[in-house]
């Protein structure tokens, strides 16, 4: 009958993005418990305090940019992504890809001192005060704290990220059904394996972090403009050319 056609899908589904989830993690999460207490010392947190506003937002640009590019190569591997337009495909990055860096970033938090993993040691607040934006650096670890607080596995991550990037609600799309498919897909994915784990619960808690997600990113667009204004070489000389494509 049909449900072990979906099923044996849906398995495969869960495991292709499952496995391209861990292929395109930048950093592996087994490597974290040995890094996890090597913070920055005073005089480095002062080196980083001390750059310029613009020299410390291009240091992170790079880093992020880096980062949206394996969130690139990882949505190429959802089933059904590539059949989408190229449009689509680019709408799709250029709102989720961001969020999905964040996802990422969430799993490099250190709950306990409240550092990220940043520039190869873990960061606290104070590292990023020459940004000039601890509105979003501040927003930045307290999604990473909600996050931790879910317990994710690996896996249901994979299939969440695949959910935040796969949105037939994005604007400026051409096919939205198409897009709706393959979402309900991805759906019907993180179902399965939260009700693998036994934790359907997770479901509406996950909805809620994609709300949270998507205010904290239209705050990132209203800083990136703010600082493409204020330092328009950096941003549009100096920022790598993925970064302008997706963010400009
Ligand atoms: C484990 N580390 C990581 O996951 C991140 C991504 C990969 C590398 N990386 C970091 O080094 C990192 C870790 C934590 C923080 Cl807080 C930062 C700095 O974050 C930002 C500084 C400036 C702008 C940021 C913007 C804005 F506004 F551009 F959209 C948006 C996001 C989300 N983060 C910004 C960075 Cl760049």
């Amino acid at each position: 009958s049909l449900y072990p056609h979906s099923l044996r899908n849906i398995d495969e589904l869960c495991a292709s993005i499952v496995r391209s989830h861990r292929e395109t993690s930048q950093y592996r999460v087994e490597e974290l418990p040995a890094l996890r207490w090597k913070v920055f010392g005073r005089e480095e947190i002062q080196a980083y305090q001390s750059k310029s506003v613009d020299e410390m937002w291009q240091h992170c640009a790079i880093r992020l940019t880096d980062a949206v590019q394996y969130v690139v190569e990882f949505a190429k591997h959802i089933p059904g992504f590539r059949m989408l337009s190229q449009n689509d495909q680019i709408a799709l990055l250029k709102t989720g890809s961001m969020e999905v860096v964040l996802v990422r970033m969430s799993r490099f938090f250190n709950t306990e001192n409240s550092t990220v993993f940043f520039d190869g040691k873990f960061a606290g607040t104070e590292v990023f005060k020459s940004l000039a934006c601890s509105d979003l650096i501040t927003a930045v670890f307290d999604f990473a704290h909600g996050m931790c607080a879910l317990k994710l596995t690996e896996q249901q991550i994979a299939l969440f990220s695949a959910l935040v990037l796969i949105n037939a609600d994005r604007p400026c799309l051409e096919d939205r059904g198409r897009v709706q498919r393959v979402q309900r897909n991805v759906e019907l994915g993180l179902t399965h394996i939260l009700q693998r784990d036994n934790q359907e619960s997770l479901m509406q808690k996950l909805y809620q972090r994609m709300a949270v997600l998507r205010s904290l990113c239209s705050l990132h667009m209203e800083k990136l403009r703010w600082f493409s204004q204020r330092y328009p070489l950096t941003a549009h000389s100096l920022f790598p050319p993925l970064y302008k494509e997706l963010f400009a």
